[in-house]
């Protein structure tokens, strides 16, 4: 007769599956609590202690850390002093193995969870059955995943169990096991020091779903959730209305819609085209500001992303429906303007907060490189300090206001990003060239509005005056850009000359 040890915290469909296992000839073997369930349901179990000698000890610390339970999986069938030895030391074999951990993610997702509580549910006996049991894979069949129980059933009744299908269960294991002690080290590592740069670096992410296709049709592309005690908020969380799937390059582009539209508290709507801005509003409300999201570049926005901070009612329904857009994600949708936005079969319609993201500025940011990843903090930040003014002439109230509202879009912007503004509306937006002078003319160049009593903010400073002298005679009256140039008394002399005004931020923010 053949034995199953089964030991699992997630007790969805043990019950079903170990009747058939019986049906199959298996003698069940089990923990306390599994024993019970399966016991409940008038199923033969044997209690672990009855093969352990041993009885479950240390409030469930230690109950099957056991040679007998360890030989009984890692003795290899085909070896003939294997099977003696255990035959010698009262050993029976183990051969089929279902396990599921103590729920460490949940656990460490609890609001206020204690340190002991986290610990407590740090699983050893099971990761070290199921990592017995899949390194054994060729004698012994491992079940770390309940959707797995009828893909093996049918495989014993068919009796078609190949060594493919044994490793793959046995991948799943490790995969498992992996991800489930990169979960354990992130916790610790938060508790000791919170060190984003460790030595060893572990992720744990889980897949949300496997996209039709990643950025071109002919690459494949998923998307996987952060998994941690810090519980990220992200688009993974967020909730679709209506449309089809979201695609690889719509999650990508909504995301830099989001990181934009973070930064703002006022009504503030971003339209994004190919993870780029290419227009931002500031309004009194919601509608006003799309409004102006939208003049900005009427064109560039067809087929893009508007993500808003608040409500969108159906004034706002009806002018983002007038518009092509792949995605449209706000907070909430009043239930016309929903209604409005649904008799457009195209537009994915997400809802989400995104002031639920911004207590999270303490998430890293990745970047993949060939054959490593580069990790950096989050560019969290605005300025260094307070605006310095650089010039003689003083920067107005309002000035200050719309370099700020500049300067905070110029930081989402991919460098060299210049952004011209005017009313909490972006005029232009000159963005990827790689010269500033050429992100300056694109930046003036594009504005569908006169730029003239207009501020400009750079994302960093300016190598020559040339940009300078082009905003000037574009009409700009105030600057706003981070210094730190070998030229930048020329450059501020050259400011001085046509009466701009000119603050310094003191932090470049560089997007490449
Ligand atoms: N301590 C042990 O030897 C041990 N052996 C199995 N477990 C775990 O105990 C859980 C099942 O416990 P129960 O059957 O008592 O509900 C499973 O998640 C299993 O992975 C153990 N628990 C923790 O390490």
């Amino acid at each position: 007769m053949q034995n199953a040890l089964i030991s699992v915290s997630d007790k969805t469909g043990i019950v079903e599956f170990a009747k058939e296992l019986v049906n199959l000839g298996f003698r069940l073997i089990s923990t306390g609590g599994t024993e019970s369930v399966l016991k409940a349901s008038g199923l033969d179990v044997v209690n672990v202690s009855e093969i352990t000698h041993f009885p479950e000890c240390l409030n469930g610390r230690v109950k099957t850390l056991h040679p007998a339970v360890h030989a009984g999986i890692l003795a290899r069938r085909n070896l003939k002093d294997h099977m003696n030895q255990i035959q010698d030391l009262g050993i029976e074999t183990i051969d089929l193995v279902v396990i599921n951990l103590y729920p460490f993610a949940e656990t460490i997702q609890k609001p206020k969870v204690s340190f002991e509580e986290a610990i407590e549910n740090i699983d050893i006996g099971g990761p070290t059955m199921l990592r017995s049991a899949a390194k054994n894979h060729e004698d012994v069949l491992v079940v770390v995943n309940p959707e797995d129980y009828s893909g093996v059933l049918n495989a014993l009744k068919e009796k078609s169990v190949t060594h493919v299908f044994r490793r793959e269960l046995a991948l799943k294991v490790f995969e498992h096991t992996a991800f489930y002690d990169a979960l354990i080290s992130d916790y610790l590592r938060e508790q000791v020091d919170g060190d984003v740069f460790p030595q060893k670096m572990t992720l744990a992410y889980e897949k949300v779903q496997d996209m039709r296709y990643g950025e071109n049709p002919h690459q494949r592309g998923a998307f996987y959730r952060e998994v941690s005690s810090k519980n990220i908020r992200g688009l993974a969380d967020a909730k679709q209305l209506h449309g089809k799937e979201l695609s690889f390059n719509n999650i990508n582009d909504a995301n830099a819609a989001l990181g934009l539209l973070n930064e703002f508290e006022k009504p503030t709507a971003v339209a994004v085209k190919h993870a780029t801005p290419c227009g931002v509003g500031v309004g009194i409300d919601i509608f006003h500001a799309f409004e102006k999201a939208n003049a900005c570049d009427p064109v560039s926005i067809f087929g893009g992303v508007v993500a808003l901070n608040r409500p969108v009612d159906l004034e706002t329904a009806e002018k983002l429906g007038s518009i092509f857009l792949e995605i449209i994600i706000a907070p909430d949708f009043e239930a016309d303007a929903l209604e409005h936005l649904m008799r457009k079969k195209n537009v994915r319609i997400l809802k989400f907060d995104v002031a639920d993201t911004q207590s999270q500025n303490q998430i890293v940011d990745l970047k993949k490189v060939t054959g490593g990843i580069l990790i950096q903090d989050q560019d969290s930040k605005l300025m260094a300090e307070d605006m310095k003014v650089m010039t003689e002439r003083i920067p107005t109230k309002q000035e200050m206001e719309e370099m700020t509202f500049a300067w905070t879009v110029c930081k989402h912007v991919k460098s060299n990003g210049i952004v011209i503004s005017k009313n909490g509306m972006t005029l232009g937006l000159g963005q990827g060239q790689v010269s500033r002078v050429w992100a300056s003319e694109a930046a003036v160049g594009h504005s569908n509005f006169p730029t003239k009593g207009s501020v400009l903010a750079s994302d960093a400073f300016f190598p020559f005056a040339d940009a300078v002298e082009l905003a000037a005679k574009a009409g700009v009256t105030a600057i706003i850009q981070p210094g730190g140039s070998v030229r930048d008394a020329e450059i501020i002399e050259v400011a001085n000359q046509y009466g701009i005004a000119m603050v310094f931020t003191g932090m470049r923010h560089f997007k490449h």
